[in-house]
């Protein structure tokens, strides 16, 4: 085995779910909501404040909220011509506090994307799954058309890349087979993709799936296994600690990052799962695997310089001064 494959990393981060509001309807989602709220500059700051122990900060939030009603209206009353200026603000506010901005914010046009693209370490946004589903009946931006073109833009225009699958939520495991080959063929052809989620999708209560179970470990981790066969090995897979907990099966079927951890966040899009403590992390790891922290642009865009203009200083302030090793892990 290589020295690589012993090692499990995780990012420190901060969560910052700028808004609720969202043109889609996706029926696993707690997260949107029909009273949408906007964060103000003040907000924002007070939690960059607050995650002393971030490099990360992590936007994530609902899909072109400038469509749902009122939401352009209040943008405009904060001093912001559209939403993408107002997300850039934001982006700008993480890099003045010293965080490195990684956005998901649903699909994107290409010039979305590039203007984000100067602001962000890497972006990222779920596939879900290549195929159509019912649970996606209301969301437009859910269409896998859509949302393998917004993974293609970001492609284009070199921006170091997160997306994934999630499971069970009414697809088969012949589906979920077929997403991990969309994937693995998009970053063939783009090689921007540092990172592939296998997330299990968890009921929310109020949701119209809220009866549904969620994947039994034992399936997830079929999919694991088969996605270590599937995607090209400089893609590493990603499993969520806070919704499988027993990660030692997963790292020992292919998964090698934990994704963002938070000391002051929760996660606003699974608040009902608190994250496991660093010392929980490695109890579960039992001396098989170390545990290294990484920043959310990998060592290898890193060396390209492929993370945005306005984050590159930061970039490589933090990967050369804070304690970062040769191989771009931070750790002993
Ligand atoms: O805390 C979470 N972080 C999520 N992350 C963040 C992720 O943990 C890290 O931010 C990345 O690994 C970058 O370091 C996502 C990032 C994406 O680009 C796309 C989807 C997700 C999903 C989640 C999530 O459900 N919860
Ligand atoms: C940010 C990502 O969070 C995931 N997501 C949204 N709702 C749920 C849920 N109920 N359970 C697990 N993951 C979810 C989607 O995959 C989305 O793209
Ligand atoms: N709304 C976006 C999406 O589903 C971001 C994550 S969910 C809050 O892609
Ligand atoms: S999962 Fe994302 S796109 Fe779907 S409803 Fe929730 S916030 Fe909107």
């Amino acid at each position: 085995m290589l020295l690589s494959d012993m090692i499990v990393t995780f990012s420190w981060n901060v969560f910052i779910p700028l808004t609720t509001a969202c043109r889609n309807r996706c029926h696993y989602c707690g997260f949107r909501s029909d009273n949408p709220e906007l964060m103000g500059i003040s907000e924002v700051k007070e939690l960059l404040n607050k995650a002393k122990n971030a490099s990360e900060a992590l936007f994530t939030f609902g899909e072109k909220a400038d469509e749902v009603k009122g939401v352009r209206e209040r943008l405009k009353s904060m001093g912001f011509s559209d939403f993408v200026d107002y997300v850039v603000e934001m982006n700008r506010l993480a890099i003045s506090k010293s965080k490195l901005p990684h956005t998901n914010a649903g699909i994107l046009s290409y010039s979305e994307l590039k203007r984000l693209k100067p602001y962000n370490a890497s972006m990222g946004l779920m596939l879900e799954q290549a195929v159509e589903l019912d649970c996606h009946s209301e969301s437009p931006g859910k269409k896998p058309e859509v949302r393998i073109k917004t993974i293609k833009d970001a492609g284009k225009l070199k921006i170091p890349f997160t997306t994934g699958i999630l499971v069970g939520i009414g697809e088969s495991f012949y589906d979920d087979l077929y997403s991990l080959e969309v994937i693995a063929e998009l970053h063939k052809n783009y090689e921007h993709i540092q990172e592939c989620i296998i997330q299990n999708f968890k009921p929310k209560k109020g949701t119209p799936m809220e009866r549904m179970e969620s994947p039994s470990a034992d399936r997830m981790l079929k999919i694991v296994k088969e996605a270590r066969e599937i995607l090209p090995d400089d893609i590493t897979i990603q499993i969520p600690p806070n919704l499988v907990r027993d990660i030692l099966p997963f790292i020992k079927a292919g998964a090698g990052d934990l994704g963002g951890i938070s000391d002051t966040t929760i996660d606003y899009i699974n608040p009902e799962e608190p994250w496991p403590s660093i010392e929980e992390i490695e109890r579960c790891l039992n001396g098989a695997y170390v545990l290294r922290e990484r920043l959310p642009i990998y060592p290898r865009y890193i060396k390209m310089e492929w993370g945005g203009e306005e984050v590159s200083e930061l970039i490589s302030r933090m990967s050369d001064d804070e304690g970062y090793r040769k191989d771009g892990y931070r750790g002993s």
